[in-house]
């Protein structure tokens, strides 16, 4: 399964991906029983049971050396490992079928899930690029945000230094267990890496997996360099991503297959038609077990079941850097809000998002991108008001969704 001291004839770590491979290949042999080994302990294996299930298979166990044999009770270790295998994560998502007119249906729904969102002041615990670090603030804080945590930046601002306050290295990974007391949600945006990154936000991601807090992964420029693509694979395979989010290129890097060479973090020209992008997005969130967000002129939202395409939007967002980071943050936002129904969550950031966005170009004074900014946060603002009062005039007859079969 993982990488591990006890093994070093492995020539390959095959993971809950391959994992899963392997069990739908041999999903018809009802007679053969599975056990997966590698790296498993009490913080993983609810996960690889849940993350390596095929649709008609399953492991039937886990053979464990270090975590029982280095245990200061080795009974005890193994009867938590018998009791974490039979009950599923905190974060396992389940899917509803789609209804005949699920698109439909969700719209119902988006209005009162803003106004949830909008009346929890939602935390957010970013980890994200420097490049869009204030206008994400500036997003989050138009639309939602009572608290806000800026990750990455590394010293506290200026005149809390000058006021005496103590600062505090946020982007360093063992602040998060604290962090992920505070009932938020945490966004892992790896737009500029560095050495450090990856095992800060490892240590991040398993402390909000360990308490079931949602998690959205937002891999930026992941087909760019081979540093980035080895991120990906690390950080799927040392935990849980309630939403994994991005543009084509970063989407299809993360499935592993067919991704171009990123020039920069743009996705560049697409190579793939709507069905394409669809699939893609549902092949990937069935094998993740999660909710993909793949965006674009038009968005496409799956949880592996439902299969959702977003029309709205305006092409200004497409150039201002950082309306994709901003989604990270504010799928945190409404996945903390609305936890039973996470695809219907992510579904109603982005159309509060992408409505204030249209409303926002309307204006006859925006030109272009830069007036095209402060338009769109007050808008952002206008509809976080208007939802607190109940007012759902903003929405109604602007959704352009539909469910597409594939
Ligand atoms: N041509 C377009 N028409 C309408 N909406 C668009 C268009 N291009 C992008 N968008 C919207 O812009 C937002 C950001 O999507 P995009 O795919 O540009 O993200 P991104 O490449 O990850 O951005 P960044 O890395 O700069 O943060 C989404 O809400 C998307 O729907
Ligand atoms: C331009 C850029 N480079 C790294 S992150 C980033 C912001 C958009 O994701």
């Amino acid at each position: 399964m993982f990488a591990t001291p006890t093994k070093t004839n492995t020539k390959s770590v095959i993971g809950t991906v391959g994992t899963q491979a392997i069990l739908s290949a041999i999903s018809d042999a009802t007679n053969v029983a599975t056990v997966s080994i590698g790296g498993i302990n009490h913080s993983n294996v609810q996960r690889v049971m849940y993350q390596s299930q095929s649709p008609n298979k399953s492991l039937d166990g886990v053979a464990i050396v270090s975590a029982i044999m280095a245990a200061d009770d080795p009974k005890a270790s193994t009867e938590e490992f018998a009791k974490l295998i039979k009950s599923p994560p905190a974060f396992a998502l389940n899917p509803r079928s789609a209804r005949v007119n699920e698109a439909e249906a969700l719209i119902e729904e988006v209005p009162e899930i803003v106004r949830k969102m909008v009346e929890a002041h939602p935390f957010v615990h970013n980890m994200i690029n420097f490049v869009v670090v204030n206008f994400v603030a500036n997003v989050a804080l138009s639309m939602c945000v009572f608290h806000y945590y800026l990750c990455v930046i590394a010293r506290f601002f200026a005149n809390h230094r000058r006021s005496g306050a103590s600062p505090i290295m946020a982007p360093y990974g063992e602040e998060a267990p604290d962090l992920a007391r505070l009932d938020g949600s945490l966004l892992i945006n790896m737009g500029t890496l560095n050495g450090d990154s990856v095992s800060n936000y490892l240590k991040a991601l398993q402390a909000y997996n360990a308490r079931g807090a949602p998690v959205v992964y937002d891999p930026v420029g992941a087909a760019a360099t081979e540093i980035r693509r080895n991120a990906v694979s690390t950080l799927l395979a040392g935990g849980y991503f309630d939403l994994v989010k991005g543009n084509e290129g970063e989407i299809r890097q993360v499935w592993g297959s067919n991704a171009e060479q990123q020039r920069g973090v743009d996705s560049g020209p697409s190579t793939l038609n709507g069905q394409q992008k669809a699939r893609l997005a549902r092949d990937l969130a069935r094998r993740e077990r999660n909710v993909v967000l793949m965006t674009g002129a038009v968005d496409y939202l799956s949880d592996g079941e439902r299969v959702i395409a977003v029309e709205n939007g305006h092409h200004y967002l497409g150039q201002v850097t950082g309306t994709g980071c901003a989604i990270g943050t504010i799928s945190g936002c409404f996945l903390t809000a609305h936890r039973s129904d996470k695809l219907l969550a992510v579904l109603s950031g982005i159309l509060m998002y992408e409505i204030a966005a249209e409303n926002a170009a309307s204006k006859e004074y925006v030109r272009g991108p830069g007036s095209f900014v402060p338009a769109f946060l007050d808008e952002l603002y206008a509809i976080r008001t208007a939802a607190a009062k109940g007012d759902d005039s903003w929405f109604v007859g602007r959704a352009r969704v539909h469910d597409v079969k594939v």
